[in-house]
């Protein structure tokens, strides 16, 4: 069965919470040649926040996906393809690898399964917001990363392996780790990339490259640098 990510090199992740820099519109976000657009963040998520982005982004032709960080801000909308839900396989808790869930599933009975695929986070940057919340333990070498990369493809039939440095660039040996440890499934990572060079590095290892706080703070040519890069990875 093909997905859709199959055929992404590079996503750009829009955080509700945070402003475009001045100038620059959900349109010029939409149309720099990303794959798809994912509407999320950890902290200062809000219904309301999410339905402004998603409002946005509507009328563009971009694959647009919500990544709730809660149950609580997940909305309905027809322009969402669907959702991706983290799970935090080094979370502190196991309440950010099933409780969350369990909770949604629990209060939700309408939810959407079809339009809904879970992401297998690991979280490597203890700086990071999403590190903190969940308490994450991101004292793994190359090896502990390869082995949850397959723990989650193999044991737990994850379609999505999230390698997660969000605000650092990651390091490629552990990119390649984790690389090595998925067959299947699609790797997506995240953190840090800001130009041509720091995309290119990321991307010779994974299959999607994520993009955050780059459209926040530089702009759309910024970004439009690291849609080549993926695209020549
Ligand atoms: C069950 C449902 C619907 C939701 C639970 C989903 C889970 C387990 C969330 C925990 C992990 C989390 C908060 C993911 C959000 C996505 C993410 C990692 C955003 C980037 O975060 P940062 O860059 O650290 O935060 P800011 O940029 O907001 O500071
Ligand atoms: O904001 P950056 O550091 O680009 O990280 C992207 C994304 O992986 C965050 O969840
Ligand atoms: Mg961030």
């Amino acid at each position: 069965m093909t997905a859709p990510w199959d055929d992404w090199n590079h996503v750009l992740k829009i955080d509700p919470d945070k402003d475009l820099p001045e100038g620059v519109t959900y349109g010029d976000i939409c149309a720099t040649g990303t794959d798809a657009i994912e509407v999320g963040g950890t902290m200062g998520i809000t219904e309301e926040n999410m339905q402004a982005v998603v409002d946005a982004c509507a009328e563009h032709d971009v694959p647009l996906y919500q990544e709730p960080s809660s149950p609580d801000v997940v909305i309905e909308h027809d322009a969402l393809e669907g959702y991706l839900i983290p799970t935090v396989f080094n979370a502190g808790s196991p309440f950010w690898i099933t409780g969350a869930h369990k909770e949604w599933v629990r209060i939700d009975d309408g939810l959407d399964w079809d339009r809904t695929t879970l992401e297998a986070y690991i979280v490597m940057n203890p700086d990071a917001d999403v590190a903190t919340y969940t308490e994450a333990d991101c004292d793994l070498n190359a090896d502990d990363v390869a082995a949850y990369a397959e723990v989650a493809e193999r044991m737990f039939g994850q379609e999505i392996v999230y390698l997660e440095y969000s605000g650092m660039l990651g390091d490629e040996g552990i990119v390649e780790a984790a690389a090595g440890g998925v067959d299947e499934a699609t790797l997506f990572y995240g953190g840090g990339i800001h130009d041509y060079d720091s995309a290119y590095a990321m991307a010779q290892y994974a299959d999607v490259i994520v993009v955050g706080d780059l459209a926040h703070e530089e702009g759309v040519d910024a970004v439009r640098e690291t849609v080549e890069a993926a695209a020549d990875a």
